[in-house]
Order: structure tokens, then sequence, then C-alpha cells
């Protein structure tokens, strides 16, 4: 009775509900591979009868030699090196038949994670760190598809095991089926308690892998800055502390795994050896020939090892449960919403006469509750216009501009834009196909010059390209490298300097030919006279174009239509005197 409440205040938990959520999440995967799941549930399920044959020849081969049934005895080898060998061949079927479910499983959950993160609403993602999404991907996808691969045939073969054992046994001599599964309560009971303890070893288990990727992803990353800095002995002791809690977290579980084994494992070698006794003293009296003792011991142990094969299968599930969950967690997150794509495309083709402005209206807005980055605030800028955000170092420029991409969203008031004079559109995922935007950091990629270029136009010529590099002031520096725009650039760019870094950005973002242009602080590392020739090929390129930027140098300012200043949770417009006493102040 205490055991059904507990089981009742369990589902009211949600625990169990949760795990049948996981174990339902995971076999909406089993459905697409079913055909090839089916071939090797049935593999595994033959190879169970081909042992179970193999313990009843066994006893016709020991009869045969001890010449109770000797006229059969050439029959009854020949059936034994049949049923041995066939073993060896469904083996060899089933483990390449599960690599191939184990990859396609494998792959096909990476490609749901990939495809939800990057299709994932930004204010949410931003929340994980990349190292957690990598080894969710990874180590998570990999976790669940062993399972997937496993869990259900292993279920299958060790049930027929169970129950061909179970039969044959009760069929010769019941009592021997009872001495075989006096172990059972006790493998019950131990295996659900572990259960509770298993699920937050796993739970550390999968933390301390988590950090670990994300510790290694940031120290490949910053090599150069570790270097400079001198810190390798620092990294290298995080590296050691890292590896000590893996060690201690796995060594902790390995400890409670080993103890319920021992547990198990005594009470089975009793019972084994309770059955071994039983079946010498029938064999003393002489109720069953040497054949049948020795089917009776190996039937007996077939019999105790399925059962806690049974029992040691839910710390599996509960493993795969834990990454099912993690996986669950990323994919589950609101999508970026496309509603207005259509109309997003409409002014993208309209652009090219009409250009395309964009507008913040009365907007609040805080990353945290009640903490406001600034309160009625607006924004405004035209097509043709170049609009400026200055302001001291985090106040909210790169807020501004991620509101206006519709990476986060206003408390209150609007952010929109849209053709002039026709319907305006709110700031969405769907209105990013309007924005070419370069970020402060280097947003360069592995592959060459060209390939980086193409990122944003698939389609585009070398023409196009080099038209690009030359608006950015880049084709300067590209026609002189050896192989031109075909030149590797390295992982994030590293053989460039960062001013010429950030003009192959801004050549690549040109290339998009997108009605808005974001910079942000993306002429930082240009010196004075070439940020001024960049800006304004930018815009002889582009007369329609609205730029907006966030930048820092009085010599942006002085080519910009309009400036705002971002201070002291609000906005205001600065005319050339606001824009001198800003600088004056810093
Ligand atoms: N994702 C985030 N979650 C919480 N707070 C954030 C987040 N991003 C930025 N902030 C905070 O918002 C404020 C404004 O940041 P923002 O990056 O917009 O400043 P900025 O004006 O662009 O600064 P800088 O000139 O240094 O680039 C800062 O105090 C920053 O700590």
């Amino acid at each position: 009775m205490s055991s059904i409440k507990h089981i009742i205040q369990k589902i009211k938990e949600g625990k169990l509900k949760k795990l049948i959520g996981e174990l339902l999440w995971m076999y909406a995967y089993v459905r697409k591979y079913w055909f090839l799941i089916g071939v090797y549930i049935l593999l595994g399920a033959s190879g169970s009868v081909l042992s179970l044959g193999t313990s009843v020849v066994s006893r016709d081969l020991v009869d045969a030699v001890t010449g109770v049934n000797s006229a059969e005895i050439v029959q009854v080898a020949v059936v034994y090196v049949g049923v041995g060998v066939s073993q060896i061949f469904i083996n060899a079927v089933k483990t390449r038949l599960s690599l191939r479910v184990r990859l396609k499983v494998t792959n096909e959950i990476r490609s749901d994670i990939y495809e939800q993160v990057l299709q994932t609403n930004w204010e949410s993602l931003s929340k994980y760190r990349s190292g957690d999404l990598l080894y969710r991907v990874n180590g998570d996808a990999s976790m669940v598809a062993n399972t997937i691969l496993t869990f259900l045939p292993n279920v299958v073969t060790t049930l027929i095991s169970f129950g061909g054992a179970f039969v044959i046994v009760v069929k010769n001599d019941p009592i021997m089926a009872v001495i075989a599964m006096a172990g059972a309560p006790v493998s019950f009971l131990t295996s659900r308690y572990s259960m509770k303890k298993m699920r937050d070893f796993q739970r550390d288990n999968q933390e301390v892998a988590s950090d670990r990727t994300v510790f290694d992803q940031e120290t490949f990353q910053n090599l150069q800055f570790i270097k400079a800095f001198g810190m390798v002995d620092r990294v290298m002791e995080k590296f050691y502390k890292i590896q000590k809690e893996t060690v201690d977290v796995a060594l902790l579980q390995n400890k409670f795994q080993q103890w319920t084994t021992i547990v198990t494992s005594l009470v089975g070698q009793a019972v084994g050896y309770a059955c071994y006794g039983f079946a010498a003293y029938r064999l003393w009296r002489g109720d069953i020939s040497y054949g049948t003792m020795t089917m009776f011991v190996s039937m007996a142990g077939s019999l105790r090892g399925s059962f806690s094969g049974i029992i040691s299968l839910m710390p599996t599930v509960i493993r795969a449960g834990i990454s099912a969950e993690r996986i669950m967690e990323v994919t589950s997150l609101p999508r970026d919403s496309m509603e207005q794509k259509e109309e997003a495309e409409e002014a993208k083709r309209r652009s090219k006469e009409e250009g395309v402005f964009v507008r913040m209206e009365n907007v609040d807005f805080a990353y945290e509750e009640d903490n406001w980055i600034y309160q009625n605030a607006d924004i405004s800028a035209n097509p043709g216009e170049i609009v400026a955000l200055i302001g001291p170092s985090g106040q909210g420029k790169t807020t501004t501009l991620n509101l206006l991409l519709g990476l986060y969203h206003p408390q209150k008031g609007r952010v929109y834009l849209g053709n002039p004079g026709r319907t305006a559109m709110e700031a969405s995922s769907a209105t990013r196909c309007l924005f070419s935007y370069i970020p402060q950091s280097n947003t360069l990629f592995t592959g060459t010059i060209a390939d980086n270029m193409r990122m944003v136009k698939p389609e585009a010529t070398d023409e196009e390209i080099r038209q690009a590099l030359e608006a950015a002031c880049a084709w300067e520096f590209v026609e002189k490298l050896e192989e031109g725009m075909n030149t590797q650039v390295r992982e994030r760019g590293t053989r460039f300097s960062e001013g010429q870094k950030q003009r192959l950005s801004i050549a690549r973002a040109l290339l998009a030919d997108a009605p808005v242009m974001i910079l942000d602080e993306a002429t930082s590392a240009l010196d004075v006279a070439t940020e001024r020739r960049v800006l304004r090929r930018i815009i002889k390129k582009e007369p329609h174009r609205t730029i907006l930027v966030a930048a820092h140098r009085p010599s942006v300012f002085a080519m910009c239509n309009r400036v705002y200043k971002i201070q002291d949770h609000g906005i205001t417009q600065v005319d050339e005197q606001g824009i001198q006493e800003f600088l004056d102040a810093f």
C-alpha cells in the first residue's frame, strides 16, 4: 500500500512523467529506423535461442559421451558445432547492423540539435555556454543513440533468454526454478534503491563533462592570449582541477556501482552454489543424468544472469534519460518567428528604389528585471542616412543594434522598419534579411577569402567579390597576396591584421547587399583616412542604404546625418556642440 502511495507521489512530482516523456522522445527516433532495429532485435533473439539450444544440446552431448545415448554422438556433435558457428556469424551481422543504426541515429539527433540551435530565438540561446551546447551535440547525442540501439533489443533478447530458461527449468524441475530465482528479490530491491542515486551521479557526470568541453574550447580559442599573458601555469592548474573533478565523480559513481554489484553478485553466487548442490543431490539420488545436471547448472546460470541483465538495463535508461533531458531542454527552446518573412522579402525587393527606414519608439529595455538599460528611447534612421550611436562603454550601443536586429525585444514601445510610406514591420528574425551586420568581434571562418565572402551570397562571381573588397578598401591588400581572394584565412583570420579583418568583414557585409547596414565599432581598427574612405565608398555604392554605426571616434560623427548619445538610461539626439561635450568629457 505504501509503495503504491509512493508511486502516486512520484507521478505527482512529475518524475515518472518526465522519464516517460524522455523515453517517448527517444523512441520517436526508433520509429524512423524500425526496420533496421527490428532486424537487429530478430538477430539478437535468434542469438538467445541458439544459446538456449546450446545448453540443451550440451546435455545430449554429455549423455552421448557418458554412454546414456551414445548412438547419436555424431549427430549431436554436428548440431553442437553448427550452433556455435551460427552464433559467430549472427554476432558479426549484428555488430555491423548496430554500427549502421547507431551512426544514423546519432547523426539524426545531432542534426536536430544543430538545426534547433541555429533557429532558436537568441534571447533564450544566449544563456547557454557554447561548450555546453557542443557537449550536448556530441556527448549527449551519442549516449542517447547508443541506448536507443541497445535498450529495446537487449530487453527482448534478455526476456527471451529468461523466459526460455525458465520454461525449460520449470518443465524439468520446478524446485530448481524456485532456487534459481531466490536472488531475484534482492536484485530488485538493490536496483530500486540505486535508481535515484544513479540519476544524481549521471547528472554530475554530464555537468563535469560539459564544463570540460567549455574549458577546452575556451583554452584553444584563446591560446594566443594565454601565451601572451604567461598564463600557461594557471590554465594547467585549472585543467588539473577539472581532471580531478572528472576522476572524483567517476570514482564515486563506480564505488556505488561496485557495492551494488558486490551485493547482487554475492547473492547470485550463493544461489549458484545452491543450484549446483541441488543438481548434484538429484544426480546422486539417480533422479537425473550427468547431461541433465550440466544443462540444469547452465540454465540456472542463464536464468539468474538474464534476470540481473533486465535489472542492469535500468542504469542505461537513467544515463540516457539525463542526456535526453539535456537535449530536449535545448530543442524545446522557442524558435525564431518567421511570420513576416514574405513581407520582409518584398521590402527587400523594393529597397533598391525606396530604401528601408528603421525606428525605435518609446522603448524600455532591460536584460534583467527592472535593471533598465534605457527607458522611453527613440531612434530614427532613414534611407541614405548615416546615423551614429555614441556613448560611454557599457551604456547600450550594442544593445540598441541587437534590438533593431530583432535579437532582443523591448519590454515596452516599438522597434519597427520598412519601406518609407508603406506598412511597417516589427523587428524580428524575419526582418533580419534587411540587414547586414558587422559585429565588434571578428567573424571570419576557416576557408579562403572567397569562401568567406560567398557565405552571404553563394552565387557571387569573382568580379562581384572583387568589387565588394574594393569598396571596403580590402582589395588593396588582397590583390597583393600570392593567391589573391583564394588565400586561406585560417581559423579566426589569424593571418590578417585587425584592420584587415575588419575590412574583409565589411566587404562581406557589402556583398550581402542588404538595405540596412549596421557597423558595431567595425571600423575601430582602421586609421582615420581609411575609415572615411570605407564609409564614403559604402554610401556611394548604394545611395539608398541606411547605415547605423556605433562608434567612439569624431572622424565618424562628421560624416553622420544624426548622432544619438546613449547614456544614463536614456537616448538623446545630440548636435555638434553635444558631440564636442561628449568628446571633451571622455
Ligand atoms: N546578454 C546580456 N545579459 C545581461 N546584460 C547584458 C547583456 N549584454 C549586455 N549586457 C549589459 O548591458 C549593458 C550595455 O551593454 P552594451 O554591450 O550594449 O554596451 P555598449 O554601449 O555597446 O558598450 P561598449 O562601448 O563597451 O561596446 C552593459 O552593462 C552590459 O553588461
